[in-house]
């Protein structure tokens, strides 16, 4: 690790299929959007580098798969995970039901239970909402999560969850301070590797 990066965050992205989870983290890590993004299988996967309050930490975020059938590791996903985004569509009523079932699968394999949750209302340069922010305020009040809507297409709000959730992290040092030296990431994406990919 870096001298100065002070730390590596495994952040997490779960939600159903197509809200946007990819595209989120292509926009925050690339800057690039993708009209035809192609749906996630097993899990993707991207680090990068953030300053915050001129410390550089490292950032190590898990794009999972939405769907049900391309979720073949979920325990090891969720393993270690100090930040876990949410994602519902705001334009899609069935991606907000779903949130409930998202925060029992968390509540079941985080291992850490202080990790950070942030819920992202993505979507939100499409017309036609079905789901106001209020609603989305509201939910995220009741399960203790952050709040932000956002839109990976034009950027807006994209930065900025991922700084508030970050510096969220920092702000709770049992979360992080023990892994000053970092986890072996790329020995675990290699175990990952190994069985993450469905061969059908
Ligand atoms: N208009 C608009 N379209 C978006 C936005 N974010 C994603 N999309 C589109 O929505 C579709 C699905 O996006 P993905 O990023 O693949 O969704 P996902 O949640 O990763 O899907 P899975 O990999 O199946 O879980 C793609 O066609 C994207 O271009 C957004 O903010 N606005």
């Amino acid at each position: 690790m870096d001298e100065d990066t002070i730390t590596t965050l495994k952040i997490l992205i779960v939600g159903e299929s197509g809200v946007g989870k990819s595209s989120l983290m292509l926009r925050f890590v690339d800057d690039t959007f993708d009209e035809e993004m192609a749906a996630t299988i097993g899990v993707d996967f991207r680090v990068t580098t953030m300053n915050v309050d001129g410390n550089h930490v490292k950032l190590a975020i898990w794009d999972t798969a939405g769907q049900e059938r391309f979720r073949t590791l979920t325990p090891s996903y969720y393993r270690g995970g100090q930040g876990i985004i949410c994602v519902y569509d705001v334009t899609s009523r069935t991606s907000f039901d779903r949130l409930e079932h998202w925060l029992a699968e968390i509540d079941t394999y985080c291992t850490k239970s202080d990790a950070v949750k942030m819920l992202i209302g993505n979507k939100i340069d499409k017309p036609n909402h079905v789901v106001t922010r209020e609603e989305g305020l509201h939910f995220a009040r009741k399960h203790r999560m952050l709040f932000i809507e956002a839109s990976a297409k034009t950027r807006d709000g994209v930065q900025d969850a991922f700084e508030e959730l970050i510096e969220k992290i920092l702000q709770t040092p049992g979360l992080w301070e023990n892994n000053r030296t970092g986890f072996n990431l790329r020995r675990q994406m290699d175990n990952e590797q190994a069985s993450s990919y469905c061969s059908c």
